[in-house]
């Protein structure tokens, strides 16, 4: 994603810590894992600075226009007269060390659920957070997405930004089925992610991401069997870099 930025025309301190059994490998030694796709972008992310310009590769400069965007997108579906999604859990997946849970979940929701593949990444979260918001972080879950299955009827929004390149089509399938399972009724699911200019995905060979075009998201989003409710485009991005897309999908 550092790259897709810059390239085309670019037991926490309230609840139960889920971190896995070796804190250095969150993802599972099994067939997915070992394939160099994932294992790639692991190690990448495991040798990336824990802060914030880290997780924009280079980029922290556009993180407050970011998070007023998603600000303004999400708003409209948990506050005000026509909302219709409750405002008690979120997720936020591939948090890194939670510049989405700190700037734009947490002011709008009780609690939220972090997942998260690097673990020195997650546990810089409790800091960067500060006290009193970690202590609304109920769950630091250390795992891939690919092998994560959020729990029945938790969550009220599950919001992923800048990591779902990091999965492949059919894992990505299989992830927004696990998810809508994960949902409250009325629930959402939102991807904000960069779009690439064609219909022709692009491959981030430095940290074994894609990019996508919007019409390869869409199809799977189709097959994970979800609707578009809201899409919109980030405004106010430099004109360098990827176009960014915010989805609403249920
Ligand atoms: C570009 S950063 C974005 C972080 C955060 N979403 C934000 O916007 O600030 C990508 C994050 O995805 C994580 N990541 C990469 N592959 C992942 C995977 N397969 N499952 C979960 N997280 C992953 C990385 O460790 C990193 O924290």
């Amino acid at each position: 994603m550092a790259d897709q930025l810059l390239s085309s025309n670019a037991d926490t301190v309230t609840g139960a810590v889920e971190v896995s059994d070796s804190p250095a490998d969150c993802g599972k030694p099994d067939a997915a894992n070992q394939d160099p796709f994932y294992g790639n972008a692991k190690d990448y992310w495991a040798g990336i600075p824990a802060t914030v310009d880290g997780m924009l590769g280079g980029f922290s400069h556009i993180s407050s226009t970011d998070v007023a965007g998603s600000t303004k997108f999400l708003r409209r579906f948990v506050s005000g007269a026509g909302a219709k999604t409750s405002k008690n859990r979120a997720l936020d997946c591939g948090a890194g060390i939670g510049r989405v849970t700190k700037m734009l979940l947490l002011p709008l929701f009780k609690c939220v659920d972090m997942v998260e593949l690097t673990q020195s990444l997650l546990d810089e979260a409790p800091k960067y957070l500060g006290e009193d918001n970690a202590k609304r972080v109920e769950r630091f879950i250390c795992s891939g997405l690919q092998d994560f299955s959020p729990e029945p009827n938790r969550y009220d929004v599950i919001w992923s930004q800048w990591v779902l390149g990091h999965l492949t089509d059919e894992d990505l399938v299989e992830f927004f089925k696990r998810c809508k399972v994960g949902l409250t009724p009325n629930g959402l699911i939102c991807v904000k992610e960069n779009i690439a200019p064609t219909d022709e995905a692009e491959f981030d060979e430095k940290d074994s991401s894609w990019c996508r075009g919007r019409g390869a998201l869409a199809q799977i989003f189709e097959a994970a069997g979800l609707k578009i409710v809201r899409e919109e485009k980030q405004k106010h991005f430099p004109k360098s870099i990827y176009e960014v897309r915010i989805f609403a999908l249920q």
